[in-house]
């Protein structure tokens, strides 16, 4: 059985990272899916990771008629096509797609003549630099937005259906026109992609000298450099004219902060800083947990013995002096028997959770 509200049958087209990720959820929640791939390889393994059953090939409908909802989770090229097919041999009542911009499928859509009112563009803000079936993950949408575009011509009742199924896979649906999300995403999510490329692309020509001193910072950095460029050159060309909007500021910055430190001066110094606070600034604008605006939370650091049942223990604890817990980080320093324990606290919260732990014993400096 399905949960409330959750859709009961479901098409998807796609089985790659994020079809297949969504898939294994909605099955997770009692859900039957129906998986169709025009790659054999990704649909056996998403079939044998348990995300469903294959779509019977043919122009109809599925057996058993129209599914709740079809998510079309095939490249942003490709979803428009995927639609027309879709929707001309009555997969679902509901459509969607995952593409990662907007106005591009939505308007290939209508120049292809799709139904409108039974297509709802959506786009999870989940996912990872690693493509296919292998990498999914029925968790990668909790607590994450899933910006869904309808148009005035969407039907309410299709906007709901796909609301609930974000829902059920863990996510908070926003809606959002197509254009203003592109422009969004352009600045949280394409622009830093290509960033991060250009950092990692310098590495190419790095000696082993260098490449035996990264550490953590330059693996953060580069994280995403990792994707398929297949896909990212599809989402980037689709959004050219915001992404490019965003680089070009970028690298102003950059620009900027080379001059000033080629110039060597004290003054330069203090210019540069300022690029650095505008960092520290733009980071604590990101949106905390549950995608709620960004809320500065007191941190109350506790140094912890690495041993069974401790985290266990303090978290006891901080329910008995009824403080709830926002947000958490282990720090450990590997050959070390401690860790250090961040805990976020609502900034009224911070010294009664304190007091506590050092009343039972814990070390919380400060
Ligand atoms: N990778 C991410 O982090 C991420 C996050 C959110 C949204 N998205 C979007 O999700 C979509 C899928 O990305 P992914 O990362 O899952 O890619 P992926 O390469 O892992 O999977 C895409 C799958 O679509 C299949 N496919 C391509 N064209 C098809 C077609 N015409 N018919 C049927 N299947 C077809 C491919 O064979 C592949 O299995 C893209 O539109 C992307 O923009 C990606
Ligand atoms: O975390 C990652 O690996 C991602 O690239 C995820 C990410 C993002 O930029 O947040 C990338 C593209 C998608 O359209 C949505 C999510």
């Amino acid at each position: 059985m399905a949960d409330e509200g959750a859709p009961g049958r479901v098409v998807v087209v796609g089985t790659g990272l994020i079809g297949t990720s969504i898939a294994l959820v909605l099955r997770a929640r009692g859900a039957e899916v129906l998986l169709a791939d025009r790659d054999r390889a990704a649909l056996d393994l998403a079939v044998g990771l348990g995300a469903g059953t294959e779509l019977p090939a043919g122009d109809g409908p599925p057996p058993g008629g129209p599914a709740d909802v079809a998510v079309l989770a095939v490249p942003p090229a490709a979803v428009a096509v995927t639609l027309l097919d879709a929707q001309k041999r009555g997969l679902a009542r509901v459509y969607t797609d995952v593409a990662s911009v907007k106005a591009l499928p939505l308007r290939q859509a209508a120049e292809l003549g799709c139904d409108p009112a039974s297509f709802v563009p959506g786009h999870p803000l989940a996912g990872r630099e690693r493509s296919g079936p292998a990498a999914a993950r029925d968790d990668l949408f909790l607590g994450r937005p899933w910006a869904l575009c309808p148009t005035p011509k969407t039907s309410p009742a299709a906007v709901a259906a796909v609301e609930a199924l974000a829902r059920t896979c863990g996510a908070e649906p926003v809606v959002v026109e197509a254009d203003e999300h592109d422009r969004a995403v352009a600045l949280v999510s394409h622009a830093p992609h290509v960033v991060s490329a250009a950092v990692a692309a310098r590495l190419t020509g790095a000696d082993d000298t260098a490449l035996g001193l990264a550490g953590q910072g330059v693996r953060d950095v580069t994280r995403i450099a990792a994707s398929d460029p297949r896909l990212w050159i599809g989402i980037l060309s689709a959004n050219a004219a915001p992404v490019a909007d965003v680089l070009e500021a970028v690298a102003t910055d950059l620009a900027v902060a080379a001059s000033l430190l080629r110039d060597g001066s004290e003054g330069a110094a203090g210019h540069v800083a300022d690029l650095l606070l505008r960092g520290n600034a733009g980071r604590s604008r990101i949106p905390g947990k549950h995608g709620g605006p960004g809320q500065a939370f007191a941190t109350v650091t506790v140094v912890i013995p690495d041993r069974p049942g401790e985290l266990a223990m303090i978290f006891q604890a901080a329910g008995i002096a009824g403080v709830n817990i926002e947000d958490v980080t282990i720090e450990h320093s590997p050959g070390r028997p401690l860790g250090v324990l961040e805990i976020a606290v609502q900034p009224e919260a911070a010294e009664t959770l304190a007091a506590e732990l050092r009343a039972r014993g814990w070390s919380v400096p400060g």
